[in-house]
């Protein structure tokens, strides 16, 4: 090639990489290009004048309202920031590591990125694929991603529209510390379509549905499902004083539950015999639930609890226990049934069966399709992870078989999906302590001696 035509192309393309840039800087050049043409009209001192004015009125946005400085001013400064200084800038390097680049006829193509949003504790990427790419191609690069940008996860979620996806690249986990027993709320506050249990991984509130719904609980044994119920019972606390709630517990294993058996005893009921008494509790829900369907029939269709007809949550803490453990076969067959009726009719007439269980396997708990609503906490196998969730919810980025088994650290900690999308939350149950339950129940019972109590 002539000298005077690579020196022509060089030109062209130094000029074409600075009409970029600017384009893409538009605010801070302008900005500067303004301060700089103050600096030279009016002389220097002008600029650093302005510059102290905008840095006062930013430190009085701050004092007065932190939350809209934050949203409006910091994390869109900090988004910029880190689109610019990490995503950027090895952007290209980290996807021809992690093979989601092309090379075609000498010409490499690469995804495009087109927006970096902040959040607390992770950053948000849309990203534009290749044409022909799919979001499986990241999933399965998940982890050379998360290296590469610095970040402990990368989860892939689905973009605004197709060919587009977003990465969330996890910064921080803002679930490694234990939550506190949340305060017992007042009556008028709980709302049984989302009790509050603990926080999810954006710093939200994680509310539980319970209306019109059953919730399944899998967890390896020490994974916290007991903090999971008993957040459920705190936040439930005020509507059964008033009498709107009642819990009925099973507690086959007497360890977890039995800790609120005079709670349970004056507000709805409890049974830990193993010997026919937990399968009459959850036959005479059965019977009672079909008596509502036949009172409510043709009259409502949706329930509203009232002191005569309660809400009432039916605790299993070992669904196993009751369908698969037990060696008597006519008690199993007995608990199936009546689990069966109460999951596939009590929904609407004001019924909630709430069921923990170690094993997530098939073979140990058939009713599992019968939850709609569905908690994985730890759990030992990564195919147990689809099999709560769903299909898919692994890829997806619930890797509950990963959490860890240290219980300061992962104890609590779970994932959910939400009805709103298909992507599993992350999310940590509030740790309700003995003390916690011992006040739990002196509220319930003030007359009695609590320590006979717990
Ligand atoms: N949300 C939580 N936050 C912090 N620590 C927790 C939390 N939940 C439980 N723990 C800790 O983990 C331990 C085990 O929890 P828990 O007994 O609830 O597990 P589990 O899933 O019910 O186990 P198992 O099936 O063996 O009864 C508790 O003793 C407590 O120390």
């Amino acid at each position: 090639m002539p000298e005077g035509l690579v020196l022509l192309v060089n030109v062209v393309r130094a000029l074409v990489r600075t009409a970029v840039f600017l384009v893409r800087n538009i605010v801070p050049v302008s900005v500067l290009s303004v301060l700089g043409w103050l600096g030279v009209q009016f002389g220097w001192p002008v600029p650093v004048l302005v510059l102290a004015l905008v840095v006062l009125a930013l430190s009085v946005w701050v004092l007065v309202d932190r939350r809209s400085f934050v949203r409006w001013v910091a994390r869109p400064a900090r988004a910029r920031w880190r689109l610019v200084f990490v995503y950027r800038r090895d952007w290209q390097p980290v996807l021809v590591t992690a093979g989601l680049t092309k090379v075609h006829k000498g010409r490499e193509y690469l995804p495009s990125l087109v927006r970096v949003r902040c959040g607390p504790t992770s950053d948000r990427v849309l990203v534009k694929m290749l044409k022909g790419q799919a979001p499986d191609a990241w999933e399965q690069v998940a982890v050379n991603l998360a290296h590469g940008f610095g970040a402990t996860l990368v989860r892939v979620r689905d973009g605004d529209r197709p060919g587009r996806i977003w990465l969330e690249f996890v910064r921080r986990d803002a679930l490694a510390v234990p939550l506190p027993a949340l305060p017992v709320p007042d009556a008028a506050d709980v709302d049984l379509s989302g009790v509050e249990i603990g926080r999810q991984e954006d710093g939200s509130p994680w509310r539980l549905r319970l209306l019109g719904t059953h919730v399944l609980i899998a967890g390896a044994t020490g994974a916290g499902k007991g903090s999971v119920i008993w957040s459920t019972i705190r936040a439930l606390l005020p509507l059964m004083l008033g009498g709107l709630v009642e819990v009925w517990a099973i507690d086959p294993k007497r360890m977890e539950l039995s800790f609120g058996r005079a709670l349970f005893e004056r507000y709805g009921r409890y049974s830990s015999d193993p010997k026919g008494g937990m399968v009459e509790l959850l036959e005479a829900a059965a019977e009672d639930m079909n008596a509502r369907a036949e009172l409510f029939a043709g009259v409502t269709r949706s329930f509203t609890p009232s002191h005569e007809h309660p809400f009432r949550v039916i605790v299993v803490d070992e669904l196993a226990f009751l369908t698969a453990y037990c060696p008597e076969r006519d008690l199993r067959k007995r608990a199936e049934s009546a689990l069966a009726v109460l999951t596939s009719q009590g929904r609407s007439v004001g019924y909630c069966v709430i069921g923990a269980q170690q094993d997530a396997r098939k073979e140990v708990n058939n009713l599992r399709n019968l939850f709609p609503d569905r908690i994985a906490l730890r759990l030992d196998e990564d195919e147990q992870v689809d099999m709560v969730l769903g299909d898919g919810a692994r890829d997806r980025g619930a890797f509950a078989d990963q959490i860890s088994s240290i219980p300061q650290i992962g104890a609590g900690v779970g994932f959910v999906r939400l009805e709103a999308s298909p992507d599993p939350v992350r999310v940590r149950a509030a740790y309700v302590c003995d003390a916690d339950i011992r006040a739990m129940v002196a509220l319930g019972l003030p007359e009695l001696d609590i320590e006979g109590a717990a």
